[in-house]
């Protein structure tokens, strides 16, 4: 009996994904720990697995080099696999698969929602309220602001085309410049240093790669307005927190709305206890919604390497960390 260890917090909850293991007749192993698990952890888990679905899970080469004899691929629950070695995936010869799109809304989404909750402090006034005050902060509207977005691929497109209905005006910097962007919602291109000094909001949505590893620090946070806000639902390495923490402290950058971060849970409550920071716990694709198709698609991929079929979603290039 083929066995997939299924490790994504969610996942269970997709009874269409659930029911397409079974009926391919696989043993699931589920994560009953509630959180992604370490490497240690892993290594336990995936020996004599055919097929592992992760979510952000430390998938290292050791732990590849444990499941190599059996295992036929590693699907990623969602898009984002800077968790997966996958240099020593394709070293062993396990593929990797993502699932492209699925998460796209539910993250653009909650860039918006993160956006509009920093600009009118909805959860500083949620949490007075609730206390019995009636603290009224004045906000700002995001019409008629600029936003910058720092990669413009499926989730980056998905915000643009919800600022736009704001009425914002959009910028955004990429290596690919995507015509319909321009032609559909006024899209400017620009170089990274005038998004920093143009922008009113920030928004990241480039993947986690050596490029981009630390680009959000002193320097850069030094080109933005007093005014910006800088909004990260792509990953916590993107930043160097000690930095924004700084600049949130000394005003150099008015506020900032982070749904991932270097660590998670944080090393340290600082960032998080500011005034002007609003948080999720890495929420991003954690929608009901999201949730079912990022489990199709990745039972799917799970059921494909085991009948030998070719991945439909491969990663192709390698990225570190
Ligand atoms: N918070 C969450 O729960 C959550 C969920 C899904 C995805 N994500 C993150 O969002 C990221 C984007 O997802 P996507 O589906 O839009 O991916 P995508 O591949 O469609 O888009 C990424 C874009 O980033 C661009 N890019 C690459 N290198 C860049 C660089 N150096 N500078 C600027 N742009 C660069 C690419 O050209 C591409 O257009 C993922 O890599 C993942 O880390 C987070
Ligand atoms: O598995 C998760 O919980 C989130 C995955 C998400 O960040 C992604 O990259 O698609």
């Amino acid at each position: 009996m083929p066995k997939v260890v299924a490790l994504p917090r969610s996942f269970s909850r997709s009874e269409e994904a659930k029911e397409m293991l079974l009926q391919a007749g696989f043993e699931v192993i589920w994560n009953t720990e509630g959180r992604p698990l370490k490497e240690a952890e892993l290594i336990e888990v995936i020996k004599g697995a055919d097929a592992l679905i992760t979510g952000i899970d430390e998938v290292t080469a050791k732990v590849l080099e444990a499941g190599a004899p059996t295992l036929k691929v590693v699907a990623k629950y969602g898009v984002g696999y800077d968790n997966i070695d996958v240099e020593a995936a394709s070293r062993l010869g396990i593929p990797v698969t993502i699932t492209p799109g699925a998460p796209t809304r539910s993250v653009a989404e909650l860039a918006l929602t993160l956006m509009l909750s920093v600009a009118r402090h909805i959860p500083q006034m949620n949490a007075g309220v609730r206390e019995g005050g009636w603290g009224r902060t004045t906000g700002s509207e995001l019409g008629d602001k600029v936003l910058g977005v720092v990669g413009l691929g499926a989730i980056g497109a998905e915000v643009v085309k919800r600022a736009v209905a704001f009425d914002m005006k959009v910028i955004a910097y990429d290596a690919f410049v995507r015509q319909d962007m321009i032609d559909k919602y006024g899209v400017q291109y620009v170089t990274l240093q005038e998004l920093y000094a143009q922008s009113d909001f920030i928004t990241l949505h480039a993947p986690a790669i050596p490029e981009t590893v630390g680009m959000i620090n002193k320097e850069s946070l030094a080109q933005m307005k007093k005014s910006a806000i800088l909004i990260n639902t792509a990953r916590g390495d993107l930043v160097v927190e000690q930095d924004l923490y700084e600049a949130l402290s000394s005003g150099q950058i008015a506020g900032a709305g982070l749904d991932t971060f270097i660590q998670e849970p944080p090393a340290t409550l600082d960032i998080v206890g500011l005034p002007n920071v609003v948080t999720s716990p890495h929420v991003g694709s954690n929608t009901v919604e999201a949730g079912y198709r990022m489990a199709k698609m990745a039972a799917e991929e799970a059921i494909r390497a085991v009948n030998g079929e070719a991945p439909k979603f491969p990663v192709k290039a390698p990225v570190s960390k």
